[in-house]
């Protein structure tokens, strides 16, 4: 098992925001992760990524307790948190070269080189971050993500605000990762979920309503699209 959720809850205040969610993936699928605005589709990734704990519930990343054991579970994942926060004043070579020496890693300048080659970084990596088109940085942040080659990803809203050529970019750079590395990844964009994902969640109001192989479909709901699917469970 690659990601597995059990009976996470999480309540702020008197905000019952994630209610008993359970679920398992396999290992190297592109999940993509669907609910209205509010579901708790945020909330989920926080606490998978170790930044925020559940109120109750627990987690595990290949079968690390996300929990009881934050710093192991940590090196196998790769977090990218809705509107991608970076430091803009900072060159690309010199964030990377930042993220690399948090995680310690080795023969550092070689590695940030294969992840630039990877992230299609190559022509950018001179310029500073605020110099950059938005869809650029999202790959500089899916750079910082993969700097410690983790075998999970978790990509909030990763393609949100980009232009179609961008978005279909690092849709191909997603898909290209998911090749090697599971990728839980939240959109509002179902098309996008036909083109990269192989399977989905669609949660609402913080509980899950489904969880299906796209392969399954078409049989589980005749004749509907995703759409549909989604707004028949999140009415
Ligand atoms: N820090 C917080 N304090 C109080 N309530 C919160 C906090 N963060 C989220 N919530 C509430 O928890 C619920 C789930 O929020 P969450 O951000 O996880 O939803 P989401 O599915 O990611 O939404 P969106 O698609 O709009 O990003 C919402 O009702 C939200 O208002």
């Amino acid at each position: 098992m690659s990601i597995k959720v059990e009976y996470v809850s999480k309540i702020y205040g008197d905000q019952k925001a994630l209610d008993s969610i359970s679920f398992e993936t396999g290992k190297q699928r592109i999940v993509g992760f669907l609910g209205p605005n509010g579901a708790g589709k945020s909330t989920t990734m926080k606490i998978l990524a170790g930044l925020l704990p559940p109120t109750t519930g627990s987690c595990y990343i290949h079968d690390v307790s996300v929990q009881h054991d934050p710093l192991k579970a940590k090196k196998t994942i790769g977090f990218l948190p809705e509107n991608n926060p970076l430091y803009l004043d900072m060159y690309v070579r010199e964030i990377l070269s930042f993220g690399a020496n948090t995680h310690r890693i080795k023969n550092k300048s070689r590695h940030i080189d294969d992840v630039i080659i990877q992230t299609g970084l190559l022509t950018e990596q001179h310029k500073k971050l605020h110099q950059l088109s938005k869809g650029y940085r999202q790959r500089v942040g899916l750079a910082m993500c993969i700097l410690h080659d983790p075998a999970v990803l978790i990509l909030n809203e990763p393609t949100t605000g980009l232009d179609p050529n961008q978005i279909l970019e690092i849709r191909a750079l997603i898909k290209m990762l998911g090749k090697e590395k599971t990728v839980l990844l939240s959109t509002h964009i179902m098309q996008e979920v036909e083109a990269i994902c192989d399977e989905v969640i669609i949660l609402n109001q913080g509980k899950i309503q489904d969880h299906f192989s796209l392969d399954d479909m078409s049989q589980r709901y005749p004749k509907l699209s995703l759409e549909e699917i989604f707004v028949r469970l999140t009415k």
